[in-house]
């Protein structure tokens, strides 16, 4: 019997777009709250599947129809209220599944590492840079630390004080004065849509960090991503994170939680044949068919 197609991680549990279509307000409840971010989170992943399969058309018939289909499938995301209806649903999301922000476990793991505090450097004291890639609201616990100076990013803004920018494209710092000392990455790698470009994003987020030990990646996954997929376990991740140039510091999963909290400090990264080969490749991990694909790749 042929084997049951698996569906992608950021597909699951999700009814099909039209059992939603048509409803545009958000309701209450958490079981609303996360049918809105599946659905939102099939529809980009459709949407990134038919721009790729457009650019590699190779007749012009072939092309007006993955045009069209890539236009049904931009007309649905309007129709469900746009990218600004999946980030009130992901905001909503945010409070009643972790009690807050993400940002609260990262300064607790500052305060434990002391490193809760300003900056010495050649020109005196100076607050910790920290760019936040998918910022929600500009008023997370982190952006309101004295010793912390926040530059919240998100591909859609929702308020004039977080910079509408796809951190893919923001243009790398040209001397120290311009790089972080943190880079935060809640729920944002499982949200872009190809695994060479979560790859390239992790690269990317170590070319903006100041060349040091006292630099970090807080990095946050569901847990579906590297508890259940066919390609990706927390080992493998860390021997991603090593050849891109980084060592995990801390780890926080919770039994039965739906994230894991990850901080990694920036280090040279790792040349080793072997885990430069193994970071490149999709190798299937764990077996079983209800497994997701989750999986990131290095160039
Ligand atoms: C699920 S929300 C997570 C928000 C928040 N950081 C949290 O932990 O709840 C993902 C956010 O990442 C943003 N995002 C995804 N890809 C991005 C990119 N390439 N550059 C900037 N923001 C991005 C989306 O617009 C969305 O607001």
């Amino acid at each position: 019997m042929a084997r049951k197609r698996s569906v992608p991680i950021t597909q699951r549990d999700t009814p099909t777009a039209n059992s939603l279509a048509g409803r545009k307000k958000l309701g209450k409840s958490h079981k609303s709250t996360q049918s809105t971010i599946s659905l939102f989170h099939t529809l980009l992943k459709r949407k990134a599947q038919a721009q790729k399969a457009l650019s590699n058309a190779c007749s012009s018939s072939q092309a007006s129809a993955l045009q069209a289909q890539l236009g049904a499938v931009e007309t649905e995301i309007e129709e469900q209220g746009g990218l600004d209806t999946y980030q009130r649903a992901s905001t909503l999301g945010q409070s009643s599944e972790r009690g807050g922000d993400s940002s609260v476990v990262l300064i607790e793991w500052l305060k434990e590492m002391n490193e809760a505090m300003t900056r010495e450097d050649g020109a005196g004291s100076r607050s910790i840079r920290m760019l936040e890639i998918g910022a929600l609201s500009p008023n997370n616990l982190a952006a309101k630390q004295p010793y912390i100076t926040n530059t919240p990013i998100d591909l859609n803004s929702q308020h004039p004080d977080i910079l509408a920018q796809d951190f893919l494209q923001r243009p790398l710092p040209k001397d120290d004065s311009e790089r972080f000392d943190i880079v935060s990455c809640s729920l944002v790698l499982n949200f872009v849509p190809e695994p060479r470009d979560r790859g390239q994003m992790l690269k990317l987020i170590h070319q903006q960090l100041h060349h040091s030990e006292r630099s970090f990646l807080f990095l946050v996954l569901p847990t579906a991503c590297t508890e259940n997929s066919r390609y990706m376990t927390s080992e493998h991740l860390e021997t991603i994170l090593g050849v891109v140039g980084f060592a995990q510091v801390r780890r926080r999963a919770r039994p039965g939680g739906k994230v894991i909290y990850t901080l990694w400090k920036w280090q040279k990264p790792n040349a080793n044949p072997q885990a430069v080969q193994s970071s490149s490749r999709r190798a299937e991990l764990r077996s079983g068919t209800k497994r997701n694909n989750f999986v990131v790749l290095l160039k």
